[in-house]
């Protein structure tokens, strides 16, 4: 495969491009408790049996949470810079539905720098359930594609996803450790070709691969 695509040496500051940054560590830890403690509450209110007085009683206090915080807020994409990523990359949404840091809806789900690539380790509960017992398919995809969207712009190449390609090997199980890699394997032009797995045991259930192609940045 040519290789004439080049790592993005240096991005410019997205703030000089208009987007609202927030270091991850400038987050108040009382909001990422908070986003911790909403995923309990979700998974919880998904399964629960509990009698209907204590259903209303818990309405009329999520009622009360919804008043407190729902009042300034951050703009839709505002980037989160994750400082402890190599270069000028680490940058992500805020609110991204895979792994944004202050999005309840996302699983507790951080993609870490590997060897090759990057990886995670990933428990599901039964909200990302499709199947009995089984993780939905499109969260498989969902989950695949930040994978690999992320070893891009880990190194050094930040794109969009042209063409995502899933294969479903095995059922992928809740409730279990599940491990997600993903690395480039190659470049062409503004085109980046990725691969990512995502393991349970040590035994592939799910693997992708797409063609990112390089955000074109002004300067
Ligand atoms: C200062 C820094 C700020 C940085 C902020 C970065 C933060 C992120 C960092 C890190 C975390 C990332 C994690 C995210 C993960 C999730 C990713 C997603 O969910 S992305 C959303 C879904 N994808 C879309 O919405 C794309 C929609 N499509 C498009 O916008 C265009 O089609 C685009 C940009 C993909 C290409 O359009 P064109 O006009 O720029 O380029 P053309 O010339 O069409 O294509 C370039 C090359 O790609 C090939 N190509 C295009 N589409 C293809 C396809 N479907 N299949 C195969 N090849 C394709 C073409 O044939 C061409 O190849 P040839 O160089 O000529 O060989």
């Amino acid at each position: 495969m040519t290789v004439e695509a080049q790592p993005v040496s240096e991005l410019p500051d997205p703030r000089s491009l208009g987007f609202t940054v927030v270091a991850e560590d400038e987050l108040p830890a009382e909001l990422t408790a908070l986003v911790d403690r909403v995923r309990t509450l979700i998974d919880a209110v998904a399964h629960t049996e509990a009698p209907a007085a204590d259903l209303a009683a818990a309405r009329r206090l999520v009622e009360d949470a919804v008043r407190r915080v729902d009042g300034e807020r951050r703009p839709v994409g505002a980037l989160v810079q994750r400082t402890e990523f190599e270069g000028p990359v680490g940058y992500g949404t805020v609110t991204n539905i895979v792994e944004g840091p202050t999005n309840p809806a996302a699983p507790p789900l951080r993609l870490e720098q590997a060897e090759q690539g990057v990886r995670a380790e990933v428990t599901l509960g039964g909200v990302y359930q499709g199947p009995p017992g089984l993780v939905h398919g499109g969260w498989i995809a969902a989950m695949l594609d930040q994978a690999l969207g992320s070893a891009s712009a880990a190194a050094g190449m930040p794109g969009l996803t042209a063409n995502l390609t899933v294969d479903y090997r095995r059922p992928t199980p809740l409730d279990v450790p599940l491990e997600i890699s993903a690395r480039v394997t190659g470049t062409e032009r503004r085109k980046v070709f990725v691969s990512a797995e995502i393991r349970h045991n040590g035994e592939v259930t799910a693997e992708g691969t797409a063609i990112m192609v390089q955000v074109a940045l002004p300067g």
